[in-house]
């Protein structure tokens, strides 16, 4: 997934939240998203999620299937904590929330109407809802904001275990609350710039490996562009003249 120049401001003539942000993320990233109050995040986690869209620039291959957790879980519902997850499941084709509810330690609060659940609890609702259909792109704002002891340490592996199946892990977080997971990558919104830190932990060494590829010789240097884009050390090994050059004489 990529974010190319992506810039936005809420109203015209207001000033620029975001300016022209570039980023790339790639499968089994997780990122902490960092800045003061009203820098806006936020606003890029919503940008990221395609719950809101970029006023200059774009932002390319989100993975299909993207959940959501708000800062703010919307309480004001008339379901009990059952009914609502039951029917977000069954728009979700069927998801499975019980085991993210039991995680998280919320037997005791199924049968609650969701306008009686302290902010805590209805903050798990909102991560159970975006963690059961099984997202390719996580979106957590403020994800360890008033959750308990038990959770709090929970959630840190959750999002290891998202990444872990190729899915891609944003969340803006006050707290460090993920400062621990090997490979974190550390974003931050700095006068609406987007920013990227070197890593707090090194990424563990991994085993490479070479492939061979072929392909029609004039999609070679678009080809290298790509995959050298994505990170991977790419380089032409056995590639006729193309175009021909003339024949000497
Ligand atoms: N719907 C909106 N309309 C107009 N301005 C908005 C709207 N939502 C947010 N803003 C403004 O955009 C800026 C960024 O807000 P945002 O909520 O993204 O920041 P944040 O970094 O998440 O803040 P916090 O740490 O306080 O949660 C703020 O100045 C805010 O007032």
């Amino acid at each position: 997934m990529r974010l190319l120049q992506v810039s936005f401001r809420y109203r015209r003539r207001q000033p620029f939240i975001l300016k022209e942000a570039d980023a790339q993320l790639a499968a089994g990233d997780v990122i902490e998203l960092t800045g003061v109050n009203g820098a806006g995040k936020s606003t890029l986690l919503r940008l990221l999620a395609g719950l809101a869209a970029p006023t200059g620039g774009r932002i390319t291959d989100r993975p299909a299937v993207v959940g959501f957790a708000p800062d703010r879980f919307p309480t004001a519902q008339p379901f009990t904590v059952t009914a609502y997850l039951t029917h977000m499941a069954s728009v979700r084709g069927g998801a499975r929330w019980r085991p993210w509810a039991e995680r998280l330690n919320m037997g005791h609060l199924l049968g609650l109407p969701l306008g009686e659940l302290s902010k805590g609890s209805a903050h798990k609702v909102g991560l159970v809802q975006a963690l059961m259909a099984d997202p390719g792109l996580l979106i957590l704002d403020e994800p360890f904001a008033g959750l308990d002891a038990d959770a709090r340490e929970t959630l840190p592996a959750v999002a290891a275990e998202v990444a872990g199946r190729g899915g891609i892990v944003v969340a803006s977080d006050h707290q460090g609350g993920l400062r621990d997971l090997p490979g974190l990558r550390s974003w931050s919104i700095v006068d609406g710039h987007l920013k990227e830190a070197a890593p707090a932990t090194p990424v563990p060494e991994r085993a490479s490996a070479t492939v061979a590829v072929t392909l029609p010789a004039d999609e070679l240097p678009l080809f290298l562009t790509r995959m050298r884009a994505q990170g991977y050390r790419a380089q032409e090994i056995d590639a006729p003249d193309f175009p021909p050059s003339e024949e000497p004489g």
